[in-house]
């Protein structure tokens, strides 16, 4: 069967997913009905998306005014109406199997072969929900996260009948809709972000309850040790400690005592205004942190706490979605990235930490305990036992580089050699291309082992659409050592010292260390929406990438301590005015200009541009005398290069150079 090209779509429920899903997809362009039960339902969902377009449009984030977007949304409490013309059926309605069954079999009703049915279940089998059309193989899942429109990832979950082409049609719509699809290719309980945040929450509780942690030693080690974006107390109380548990009996697991105890007494989280913390009114106060008021914890209540438990617990459920088939490492990564704000992929940490050193904690918990939450999955002990554990061993989940200049083995980054031009992208576009220490890290390795023979220039930008980068990765500050936090350079200097000219391709926040990232290149193109700045001091802080000393440079004292010291952001227009950048341009004319600046670069002599980046960058901090000198050594360089005998004759034959870099 083939399915058509997507044009309209239904979204069956008008709740917080529904409605989500209805304002995702018409700001994609797409005629959406929405339909629900009954008006009242309707009307709040449609006030729910008319809110939001209006938020989105005060952040200057929607391409076109908000009533044309809602011009393509349709309502309707008529099932049959909202379906029978779709080419995209995505269901959204309460999570009751007898419902879904009902919901499906009037699809295959009023729906033809043809249309493609997807459910945006998070906890029923998508097998189950297909044994109620005649036609299973169009059935499948497309989970979205909460609230739609600013989580990124959508599972893409085959049931067992699903076909491939519903699957990859699916696969597609969801990119069309620029969000981030991830296959799951078998219908697991949990598909795979529910199934790697299993243990993120309910390890600590395992360990809370058997004495061998604390609440907020918990809460306090996986976010200011680890990264993590919520403790797992404070998650749970987010969510609601009665969601977790019923998904844990509903699975016939076993429940951690505390958990128990707790879903018990009513004490379900922010909503009752008691979980594991305590709320006023149910909500905690963003202001205070005193007892009474919510997540209470301090960075050094981590102490003690074994990180490692818990990780090894989840690195193992990535071996056991990996080696069953269901996921891809990548897609398990951008799995827990996109869709629970982790700061690295599980495989990825999994990989770091050493499997063997997973696999060892695991056994040793599971003699200690008898416990098999324990028991190791096959795939991890098959990796360790072929001597693939992670990368120190040059592979593990993972390939690794072995640092011969090959441009594969990045995770925070890609790269890829264009007609002599080295591109590369930032690519953490869910963290606004935040630099962490493991992007820092492959930006450092990159620039010192790619072959500067094969390329006449280098381009860096950011993913997404938001950000180049908007500075260094606050999340891991919590737990840096001064020691650490002084080694933010290098990545710095090896972009700064690297022999061919780089472009920084600036589309939006260039903040911090991204700033300083875009400093030690040595053109800066900007699209006229971008904003720059060196908000460190509203964190306490200063520039410690360099910005202080080149800011000072490009932009002499006035301008330079404007910036670090109000921490403002300006605009295009005046980073050009400044000279902070060459071009502001408008975002439309964006990819010319920076053609332009990259093709002279490329058909420039390249040894020619080495020396001149060299004299220039040295000269800045020598005497003039001795910056003079540096220049009349390097012209003297020059001057017997082939390259300067063919630029002389092309200018007599009046034709285009063409340097060989000789
Ligand atoms: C030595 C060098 C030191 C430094 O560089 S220190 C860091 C300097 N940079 C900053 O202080 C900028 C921090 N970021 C921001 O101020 C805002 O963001 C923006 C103005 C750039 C955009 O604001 P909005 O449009 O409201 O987006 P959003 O919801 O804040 O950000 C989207 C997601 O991106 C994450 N994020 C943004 N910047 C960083 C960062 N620097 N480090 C880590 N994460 C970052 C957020 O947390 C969030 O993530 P979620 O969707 O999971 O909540």
């Amino acid at each position: 069967m083939s399915y058509e090209t997507i044009d309209r779509v239904a979204v069956l429920g008008a709740g917080n997913m529904g409605h989500g899903i209805t304002e995702v997809a018409a700001m994609a362009g797409y005629d959406v009905t929405m339909r629900d039960i009954e008006d009242e339902l309707i009307e709040e969902g449609y006030e729910g998306i008319a809110w939001s377009l209006e938020k989105l449009a005060e952040k200057d984030r929607l391409d076109e005014p908000a009533e044309e977007i809602l011009d393509r949304i349709d309502t309707t409490t008529d099932l049959e109406a909202a379906v029978e013309d779709a080419d995209l059926v995505v269901e959204a309605a309460p999570e009751n199997l007898e419902l879904k069954h009902d919901i499906f079999s009037d699809l295959e009703e009023y729906t033809d072969g043809d249309t493609l049915l997807a459910t945006n279940t998070s906890s029923l089998p998508i097998t189950d929900i297909a044994e109620a059309v005649d036609t299973p193989e169009r059935v499948l899942g497309l989970h979205f996260f909460n609230p739609p429109v600013k989580m990124d990832l959508v599972e893409v979950i085959y049931g067992e009948e699903t076909s491939d082409e519903a699957a990859e049609a699916g696969h597609e719509w969801v990119e069309s809709i620029d969000k981030t699809p991830i296959y799951v290719r078998k219908d697991v309980r949990g598909f795979v972000v529910n199934t790697i945040v299993g243990p993120f929450g309910g390890e600590p509780a395992w360990m809370v309850s058997e004495g061998d942690a604390t609440i907020r030693q918990a809460d306090a080690a996986m976010v200011h040790q680890r990264g993590y974006p919520m403790g797992p107390f404070e998650l749970a109380d987010m969510t609601g400690i009665d969601i977790g548990y019923h998904v844990r009996k509903e699975a016939g697991d076993d429940v951690p005592p505390i958990v128990e105890e707790k879903v018990e007494n009513e004490n379900l989280g922010r909503k009752t205004g008691r979980g594991y913390y305590d709320y006023e009114d149910g909500e905690t106060s963003e202001t205070s942190q005193a007892d009474g008021d919510g997540p209470d914890y301090e960075p050094g209540d981590g102490e003690g706490f074994d990180t490692l438990q818990v990780e090894a617990r989840m690195v193992n459920r990535a071996a056991y979605l990996v080696g069953e088939g269901v996921a891809t490492p990548e897609a398990v990564d951008t799995g827990v990235q996109l869709g629970l704000g982790f700061p690295e992929g599980i495989c990825r940490r999994g990989d770091k930490l050493g499997l063997d050193t997973v696999l060892e904690k695991l056994e040793t918990r599971l003699e200690e305990t008898g416990h098999d939450r324990f028991e190791p999955h096959p795939y991890l002990e098959e990796l360790v036992a072929e001597g693939t554990t992670g990368e120190d061993a040059g592979a593990g989940f993972y390939e690794y580089d072995d640092g011969d200049g090959a441009l594969e083995g990045y995770h925070y980054l890609n790269a890829t050699i264009e007609d002599r031009v080295l591109e590369v992208e930032l690519d953490r576009p869910s963290r606004m291309n935040a630099l962490s220490a493991d992007l820092l890290g492959e930006i450092d390795d990159l620039f010192s082992a790619v072959d500067t023979e094969e390329i006449r220039c280098a381009t860096i930008e950011g993913a997404g659409d938001r950000a180049f980068s908007a500075g260094a990765d606050i999340t891991g500050f919590g737990s840096l050592e001064p020691t650490d936090a002084m080694d933010v350079t290098p990545a710095f200097e090896t972009v700064n010292d690297f022999p061919r000219p780089v472009v920084a391709k600036i589309d939006g926040y260039c903040l911090g260390a991204g700033l300083e990232l875009a400093l030690a290149c040595d053109l800066r193109l900007a699209t006229d929406r971008s904003a720059f700045g060196a908000p460190e001091i509203g964190l306490g802080l200063i520039p410690s990438g360099g910005g202080t000393q080149r800011l000072m440079r490009v932009l002499g004292e006035t301008r330079a301590k404007e910036l670090v010291f109000r921490g403002n952001h300006i605009d295009a227009d005046r980073a050009e005015n400044w000279g902070l950048v060459n071009r502001a341009v408008d975002r439309d004319d964006f990819d010319d200009v920076v053609a332009e600046f990259v093709d002279d670069l490329r058909n420039g002599p390249p040894i020619g541009l080495e020396v001149a980046k060299k004299v220039m960058n040295e000269g800045e901090d020598a005497s003039l005398e001795a910056a003079l000198a540096m220049e009349s050594q390097g012209f003297g360089l020059l001057i017997g290069t082939d390259d300067v005998m063919e630029g002389t004759m092309a200018f007599a034959e009046d034709r285009e150079p063409e340097f060989e870099g000789q």
